[in-house]
């Protein structure tokens, strides 16, 4: 089903988008006046803490949650006055299973494809096409309760392809899977982006995930876009990280002071005990030239390493708290549905 774009190409649009749910006596904000825009054939992630907004956002864009404020336009269609034609338009993978449990997932895929009304044959053939491209073939014939979470998740990607959307949004489509079976699930999406040129909106807290795949990373912290730009260039503002040991604090003392006097102004210069941790631009050559120094000084470093920087740093930076960290202690909370899927 072909997507209708704007003359600008641009298929997803919204000005000022909000979302606040009432707990008792507590409003919980949790989308915060989103204006985006986002054009055709992109690879777009959210990445975000857990509770940042991510699905909420994703939910309004498929028309699964009635905005609180503001406009969404996906598609060319409005999310609130034209449901039907936005779901027609776009694919949809939530976070849960969306396969029923004992259907086969071959089955599974031909009542999918029925349902959107697709003749007999052109189902099956559908299916077998999809079941191909996500690796499927060999596990088509079983219940889907006995497939593998990676097999059942790819199967819920190739449910939400099944009228060839040219738009669709993936909620978290790799979480609870191991890293290799969200390789391969990340290997599925991208080949499906370049191959079809699908547009692909997904969320994830994985800082990994976004920076491997994506064009184009949206950063969400409570409700609001906080950075959105290609992962190098977010990254490319961050200097290199460097970490220098000594064998006592006195020449980590004497390593932080020369560097802090050596490097340029925007450099940071850190020390713990008998670490010293640098973070600069061209974090190699200031290493390389440090340990030159100090070795004349009598503070001859004992191990280095050069690390660049990652998407945490970049939510570090900007939010003052580790992203990785905030995925292990933030508590996440949905108990309220609006409508259903397509
Ligand atoms: N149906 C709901 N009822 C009440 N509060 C909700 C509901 N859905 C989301 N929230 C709250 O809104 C905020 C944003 O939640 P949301 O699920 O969008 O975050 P997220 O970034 O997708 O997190 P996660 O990665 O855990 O899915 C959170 O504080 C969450 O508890």
């Amino acid at each position: 089903m072909s997507e209708h774009t704007t003359q600008s190409g641009t298929v997803i649009r919204t000005r000022g988008l909000t979302k606040s749910f009432t707990r008792g006596k507590r409003t919980v904000e949790a989308v915060r006046g989103l204006d985006l825009e986002i054009g055709h054939g992109e690879l777009v992630a959210f990445l975000g803490p857990n509770g940042a907004g991510k699905s909420t956002t994703l939910r309004m864009l498929t028309t699964l949650l009635a905005p609180t404020a503001g406009s969404a336009e996906v598609a060319g269609y409005d999310v609130v006055t034209q449901r039907r034609a936005v779901r027609n338009s776009i694919g949809y993978v939530g976070q849960g299973n969306g396969a029923g449990h004992t259907q086969r997932g071959r089955d599974e895929l031909v009542s999918q494809a029925r349902a959107f009304g697709m003749s007999r044959v052109d189902a099956r053939r559908r299916a077998e096409d999809l079941l191909a491209a996500f690796d499927l073939t060999e596990h088509a014939g079983r219940p889907v309760s006995t497939l593998s979470g990676g097999q059942r998740r790819r199967l819920d990607v190739a449910i939400g392809l099944v009228h060839t959307p040219s738009l669709l949004f993936l909620d978290e489509p790799s979480t609870g899977l191991d890293p290799q079976n969200r390789a391969n699930l990340q290997q599925q999406i991208e080949r499906l982006h370049a191959e079809q040129n699908t547009t692909i909106v997904l969320t994830t807290h994985y800082l990994e995930e976004a920076d491997a795949i994506a064009d184009r990373v949206i950063v969400i912290d409570h409700g609001r876009v906080i950075a959105d730009d290609t992962a190098t260039r977010l990254k490319s503002g961050l200097g290199d990280l460097v970490t220098l040991g000594f064998a006592g604090r006195e020449q980590a003392v004497i390593a932080a002071e020369r560097a802090a006097a050596g490097l340029p102004a925007d450099a940071t210069v850190e020390r713990s005990g008998q670490v010293v941790t640098i973070r600069a631009a061209r974090g190699a050559e200031t290493a390389a030239g440090l340990v030159q120094d100090l070795a004349g000084l009598g503070a001859p470093v004992q191990r280095i390493t050069v690390a660049q920087p990652t998407l945490d740093d970049v939510f570090l930076d900007l939010t003052g708290r580790s992203l990785r960290e905030s995925n292990e202690t933030t508590p996440t909370a949905t108990d309220e549905t609006e409508g259903a899927a397509a």
